[in-house]
């Protein structure tokens, strides 16, 4: 499991763009075959990819989290990305089609993922968890849906909530889905921060020669990472998220820390931003 030690807005300023990328991108998690997962100290979060590929993928116990098994400490929000795919947990059979969402509890020993017809592509957020919630499938859709932006400011989308308050219940997580409609590039601008919660981003169905401009670090000292389709951005709790493609592209937010309130926001005023 890749280690991501924790950062300090103060580090911001001396890093290079390799450096910056080191520490906030995650470029590789999808790997035909493979279960990837990257643990941040920010939160505590670990962030996965899972390709089946024809194949039956385990969630093995890693020793890093000194758990016996995957979530016996821990929660997870699942998003497929991909084709129709399955998720086994102690059993239960769930199937994922792309963009449906699956929460798993505490306690759950033994996790299997598969495809159902091929190609599916599991997105996987993680966080420490304290009791047990029920498993819960949530399709595409049909989370609490938000219509936000306008199409005059190239930011026109509609943002999904599954795991929160008043959805899918959680110890932590926070989770849902944001499509750009056509033509929208700009996601989450004003942008904010939330000292409360470190947020991930996953972004997706970005075209194949497109990328997203991500925006991150104090608003009065940003930075950006250009970022390509199926890539994540570890965003600490100091850090704004915010970013524009050069087409319209899809993208998985996740949350976790202090508190679950979607509108704990600190603004960040376009007119703020250096
Ligand atoms: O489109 C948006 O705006 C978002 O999706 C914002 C994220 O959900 C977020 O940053 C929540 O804190
Ligand atoms: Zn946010």
């Amino acid at each position: 499991m890749e280690q991501r030690y924790a950062t300090n807005p103060a580090q911001i300023p001396g890093m290079t763009t390799e450096e910056l990328r080191a520490q906030y991108l995650v470029p590789e998690l999808f790997v035909p075959g493979e279960i990837r997962v990257v643990y941040t100290h920010h939160d505590r979060i670990v962030l996965g990819g899972v390709v089946p590929a024809g194949a039956e993928l385990s969630l093995p116990g890693y020793p890093e989290i000194r758990s016996d098994f995957f979530l016996e400490h821990r929660e997870v929000g699942i998003v497929n990305v991909g084709g129709t795919g399955t998720v086994t947990a102690d059993g239960e059979v769930y199937t994922l089609v792309k963009g449906a969402c699956l929460y798993l509890g505490r306690g759950i020993r033994e996790v299997v993922f598969a495809d159902a017809d091929a190609g599916a592509q599991f997105y996987l957020f993680s966080a420490p968890a304290h009791t047990s919630y029920p498993a819960a499938l949530v399709s595409p859709g049909e989370g609490t849906v938000r219509e936000l932006g306008d199409q005059l400011t190239s930011n026109r989308r509609t943002l999904n909530q599954y795991i929160h308050e008043n959805g899918v219940k959680s110890c932590q997580i926070v989770m849902g889905v944001t499509e750009l409609h056509p033509g929208s590039m700009w996601n989450t601008m004003p942008a904010h921060t939330h000292d409360r919660r470190t947020e991930c981003y996953l972004y997706f169905d970005v075209p194949e020669d497109s990328r997203v401009i991500h925006l991150l670090g104090e608003r009065d000292e940003t930075r950006h990472l250009v970022v390509a389709d199926r890539q994540a951005i570890i965003s600490p709790s100091w850090s704004l998220h915010s970013g524009v493609g050069t087409a319209a592209y899809s993208f998985i937010w996740a949350m976790a820390g202090e508190n679950q309130s979607f509108d704990d926001m600190d603004p960040a005023p376009v007119t703020d931003l250096r």
